[in-house]
């Protein structure tokens, strides 16, 4: 019985999807001891942000296929480890955009008119208004940093409110800052001269304590901060030690370096204008829903062998370019396959060459499948489209791609394998006919034309008479069975290459002999 595994609040319908397609079990808020000890159990793992999914937890799993991150950072989950051990990643990226950003507004909002103090101070029967006047955030300037899909819209709706605003993003363009009515800024400037700076970037080692003493320093007496984006992205001793100063004039957190807050955070001694929220960004039952919906249809796809849409560690394998790349995904594993057991010995270099038809499409999927397919004789079960890439890297095996767009010899183009390694160069060519038919167009440059089998026979012989007859009556007086057989040369009575395809794997003692024959330099038994 396929089994998934939930560990954080996750909103029912996301549940319901789950439920058509395997038994889903609840342990919110389990320690990661336990969860490591049970994990061995599960298909599929479906967190929020409460869960951190470390790699000791990933390396107890034992048929784990796919974590699912309703939400949009993954930075609770240890993707290099994931990545290793083969199994997916997917988050929503879209579903709680609007939450964030309006969580982020409400910040801006409270903050600038003091509603969380005021309102404590309403509930213990005193009338300050004196006390709590505020700023308006019309015709304020508002600095956002990271512009992507929470910044932009913070940008948005700030425009509406009759804010000027300004952003830094290294990876935005001018035009698309245009678009959504943003002025570019460096970072130094932005944190200069906003009355308000909001963050909505990731926290990964570049971005860590990216707000330190020295920013908060450099920025106006009277500006305030929000951050709903990450903890970590602001050094929060340095953040406490600004407000009391009031070398800032109020912040608005809702994430934090540790969470749950710890009690012993600075945050929770500083006295003046900040409003912590405990990490509630993407919490609306709109948002919540959303995510739960789309994370829950990936894990039922991947649980049925259908692809994710949002996967954060294969990139460029959409579901859509997995539908029209099908057919040559399945020829580059089996190519792949095929030319790791025509190599032999260790490899370092993979060189994948496409023709016609085939450059049109991304390379990245097809080198990927290759990949695949060049170390599943030696990883089984342990290499898939997720790993592939870094199973590769971390053998040292480098890739080169080349695109000839020159007239293909095939109407359909085709690909070419080569491999450098220690028993030499090999290449494998291949393409796909017109019925969508895989055909392997050539080994080691001889030209053949064969139908990939099961079983396969690959020998290198000189071409001379009487060779196909002997090898021909060895299988059969040992009763395996020929299907087909092709012969591949150059020149008439030079080197020739044999493909038999055959019913059944060849025993090990009829290869010895089979190499023995004269005239037959080398047989290598396939299995695809
Ligand atoms: N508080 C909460 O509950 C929620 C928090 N988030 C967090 O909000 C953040 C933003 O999310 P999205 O907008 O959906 O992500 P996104 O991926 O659409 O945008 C992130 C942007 O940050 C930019 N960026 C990366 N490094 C940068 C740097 N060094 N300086 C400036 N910009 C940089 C990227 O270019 C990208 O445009 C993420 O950290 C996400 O985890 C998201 C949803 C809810
Ligand atoms: O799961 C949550 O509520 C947190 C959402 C979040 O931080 C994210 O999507 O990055």
């Amino acid at each position: 019985m396929t089994k998934v595994l939930i560990t954080d609040p996750i909103d029912q319908k996301g549940i319901d999807i789950l439920s058509q397609v395997a038994q889903v079990d609840h342990k919110i808020g389990i320690s990661d001891s336990e969860l490591a000890s049970i994990i061995g159990d599960y298909d599929a793992l479906m967190i929020r942000s409460g869960t951190q999914v470390t790699e000791e937890i990933i390396n107890s799993s034992s048929k784990l296929r796919i974590i699912g991150r309703a939400g949009v950072g993954v930075d609770n989950v240890d993707v290099k480890a994931a990545t290793q051990k083969g199994v997916l990643v997917v988050n929503s990226p879209g579903g709680n955009t609007i939450a964030a950003a309006e969580h982020t507004i409400a910040m801006m909002l409270a903050l600038s008119r003091h509603i969380p103090i005021a309102n404590s101070s309403t509930l213990l029967g005193k009338w300050e208004r004196k006390k709590f006047v505020g700023n308006e955030l019309y015709k304020k300037k508002l600095g956002v940093v990271g512009l992507g899909k929470i910044g932009a819209h913070v940008a948005k709706v700030a425009n509406a409110l009759g804010m000027e605003v300004c952003g830094y993003d290294p990876f935005v363009s001018t035009e698309r800052a245009q678009q959504i009515q943003v002025k570019l800024s460096d970072l130094e400037d932005l944190f200069q001269q906003s009355d308000y700076v909001t963050l909505h970037l990731p926290r990964t080692p570049e971005t860590e304590n990216l707000v330190n003493m020295d920013v908060l320093k450099n920025m106006k007496s009277s500006a305030k901060l929000i951050n709903c984006a990450r903890g970590g992205l602001i050094d929060e001793e340095a953040l406490a030690q600004a407000l009391n100063q009031s070398l800032i004039a109020g912040a608005a957190i809702d994430v934090f370096s540790k969470e749950p807050l710890e009690s012993n955070s600075p945050l929770l001694k500083v006295e003046k204008n900040l409003i912590l929220t405990p990490h509630l960004g993407a919490s609306t039952r709109e948002a919540q829903e959303n995510v739960a919906v789309d994370v829950a249809e990936q894990i039922r796809d991947v649980l049925l062998g259908l692809s994710a849409r949002t996967a954060v560690n294969i990139p460029g394998l959409s579901p859509d370019i997995m539908d029209s790349l099908k057919p040559h995904l399945q020829l580059a594993e089996t190519m792949g396959l095929l030319i790791s057991q025509l190599s032999g010995g260790q490899i370092q270099k993979l060189e994948v060459k496409l023709q016609g038809e085939f450059v049109q499409h991304p390379s990245q999927p097809l080198i990927i499948a290759s990949l695949k397919g060049l170390l599943s004789k030696a990883l089984g079960d342990r290499i898939n489209y997720v790993n592939a890439s870094l199973e590769a890297d971390s053998r040292g095996i480098s890739v080169v791609e080349n695109k000839d767009e020159a007239r293909p010899e095939f109407a359909s183009g085709s690909l070419q394998l080569t491999t450098y390694g220690d028993n030499g160069d090999h290449s494998v060519a291949g393409s796909i006919f017109a019925d969508g038919e895989l055909r392997i167009i050539s080994i080691d440059q001889y030209p053949v034309n064969v139908s990939p089998s099961r079983y396969m026979l690959v020998t290198r012989h000189r071409d001379m008479p009487g060779i196909i007859g002997k090898l021909g009556s060895l299988l059969g007086s040992n009763n395996v069975n020929i299907a087909s057989m092709q012969v591949g040369r150059k020149i008439v009575r030079g080197e020739a290459v044999m493909v038999l395809s055959i019913d059944d794997p060849i025993p090990n003692k009829l290869l010895d002999t089979i190499i023995e024959v004269d005239g037959i330099t080398n047989a290598n038994p396939v299995t695809l």
